[in-house]
């Protein structure tokens, strides 16, 4: 396996044959936290507009996501794991349109199979990929969306040593590194309301469970899927 790590939402990396999208604060973890919510599935949209247009010919779906970080009005759901923890979302139908982690992956659709995660379920989803592709001679992309929030990146580093089986990084490393990244910082100021600190803590969380987020690439729109784990 040949595993190379790159930094940021616009395109600057070769095709991979699996790519691995990081988005810890927050998009990844809102969408593990909505599947184990019931949600059957996450469309991937790159606007605003593509969401409403998505929600008026489909008027049961769920839209989701954040512009700038701030709420969109018209929107049923924030950015935000800790409110979406809330919901009962079974069988539902989520759109999500986002700032980086969706976008980033919206440029990794040439990818043979391109995987979605945030910390929270990065254990199991390159413990998923060592397994599935082990006898392959694979190139693999780990692309850390935020292109400088050390969130991701630190969370792109535990998945590659997870994947060539070396231990450097501790989870509580990098739990250290996210509460720590400047991304993290407006979470934990109390005056900016906006932003809970509830999210943070919701995205240093290692989850134990049973599935992995997979985009269908052929799909006419990108959509998250779960994969269960044996
Ligand atoms: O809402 C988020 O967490 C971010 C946007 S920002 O970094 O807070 O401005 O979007 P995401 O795509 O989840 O990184
Ligand atoms: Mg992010």
């Amino acid at each position: 396996m040949k595993i190379q790590i790159y930094q940021g939402r616009n395109r600057i990396w070769e095709k991979a044959d699996i790519t691995i999208v990081i988005d810890v604060i927050r998009a990844f973890t809102v969408a593990h936290y909505a599947f184990m919510r019931g949600a059957s599935r996450i469309f991937l949209v790159e606007t605003v507009e593509q969401a409403f247009k998505m929600k008026k010919n489909n008027p049961g779906y769920l839209l989701a996501g954040e512009v700038n970080g701030n709420p969109v009005e018209g929107f049923e759901f924030d950015n935000s794991p800790f409110h979406i923890a809330q919901k009962q979302l079974t069988g539902e139908t989520i759109v999500q349109r986002t700032t980086n982690g969706v976008r980033a992956t919206l440029n990794c659709l040439d990818s043979d199979h391109l995987y979605v995660t945030g910390f929270s379920n990065a254990r199991n989803t390159a413990e998923f990929i060592k397994k599935a592709h082990m006898e392959e001679e694979r190139k693999i992309n780990i692309v850390a969306s935020h292109p400088s929030g050390d969130d991701d990146y630190a969370c792109a580093e535990y998945i590659k040593q997870i994947l060539e089986d070396t231990k450097q990084i501790s989870p509580q490393e990098v739990e250290t590194r996210i509460l720590h990244s400047h991304v993290a910082k407006k979470f934990f100021d109390a005056k900016n309301t906006g932003f809970i600190r509830e999210d943070v803590m919701c995205c240093v969380k290692e989850l134990d469970t049973d599935f992995v987020m997979k985009v269908n690439v052929i799909s006419e729109i990108p959509m998250i899927e779960r994969v269960q784990v044996c």
